[in-house]
């Protein structure tokens, strides 16, 4: 057996340019990442410093100017798109912040049909959503619509979807950014929950706060990662010894 397992994600000389009416912006900038199984790491960072655009990279919603990404060891250069449909039902999960949910279905049928889609059979659907929907606190609630819920209580449907099918990975994009402090509290308890159970999770958010939550902390900076430090008292990834953030060109 290997002594350095393969990590679930590994991104090399990531660079990531959006073009749109005005100047080009230069999202990312060179990243070089590895997550292993297990881990629950935040991208923090100020507004506009490319922290979306870095998971979206990592999720495949976005692909890459530069740089190689491999999930679970597999070189995701040249995937399509149906590839990419295929690792986000199987391999990774995603939540976002305004949760994305299926309006005109109901909270039962929008945790089911990831399930579906990805080949289960609709008593398989219907068990995996049951269990997730009451480990959620979300009993009762199978028959309404999205709209009839709370901000968390959508937020935690959006959860149960990312997470029906056991992904490997879940990519969360400022999950709490629209929720009351309560709601706040609590996604971040069952990502938490999550994450003692063995999910590896990368948590994008701006608040310095959640992402104490986590046991890693990458400070993102100008389409590059200015810091990477476990919150366990073990020194800095990338800080010098003088404390001051070593900022790679
Ligand atoms: N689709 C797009 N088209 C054009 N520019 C974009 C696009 N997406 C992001 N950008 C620009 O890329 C840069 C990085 O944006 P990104 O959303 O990744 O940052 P962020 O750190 O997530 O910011 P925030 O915390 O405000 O969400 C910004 O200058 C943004 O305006």
């Amino acid at each position: 057996m290997s002594d350095h397992p393969t990590p679930l994600l590994r991104a090399e000389g990531l660079v990531k340019t959006h073009y749109g009416e005005g100047a080009p912006a230069r999202a990312v900038r060179g990243v070089d990442l590895q997550v292993a199984r297990g881990e629950f790491v935040a991208v923090t960072g100020p507004s506009g410093a490319g922290k979306s655009t870095l998971l979206h990279l990592l999720g495949g919603l976005q692909r890459p100017d530069q740089g190689s990404y491999w999930l679970d060891g597999r070189c995701t250069d040249s995937y399509s798109e149906a590839r990419w449909a295929e690792e986000r039902r199987k391999v990774i999960g995603i939540v976002f912040q305004f949760f994305n949910l299926v309006s005109n279905l109901s909270v039962a049928d929008n945790v089911e049909l990831p399930a579906l889609l990805a080949g289960r059979s609709p008593k398989q659907a219907r068990a995996e959503r049951q269990e997730l929907l009451a480990e959620l606190g979300l009993d009762g609630k199978e028959r309404g619509m999205p709209g009839e819920l709370s901000g968390g209580e959508q937020q935690r449907v959006a959860l149960a979807r990312a997470l029906v099918n056991r992904p490997p990975l879940l990519l969360a994009d400022e999950p709490a950014g629209s929720l009351d402090s309560k709601g706040t509290r609590e996604v971040m308890r069952l990502l938490s929950r999550f994450h003692q159970r063995g999910q590896t999770i990368v948590l994008v958010t701006h608040d310095a706060r959640l992402a104490s939550a986590a046991d890693r902390v990458i400070s993102f900076f100008d389409g590059r990662i200015a810091d990477d430090a476990e919150l366990d008292g073990t020194p800095s990834r990338r800080a010098g010894t003088s404390g001051v953030l070593e900022l790679r060109d």
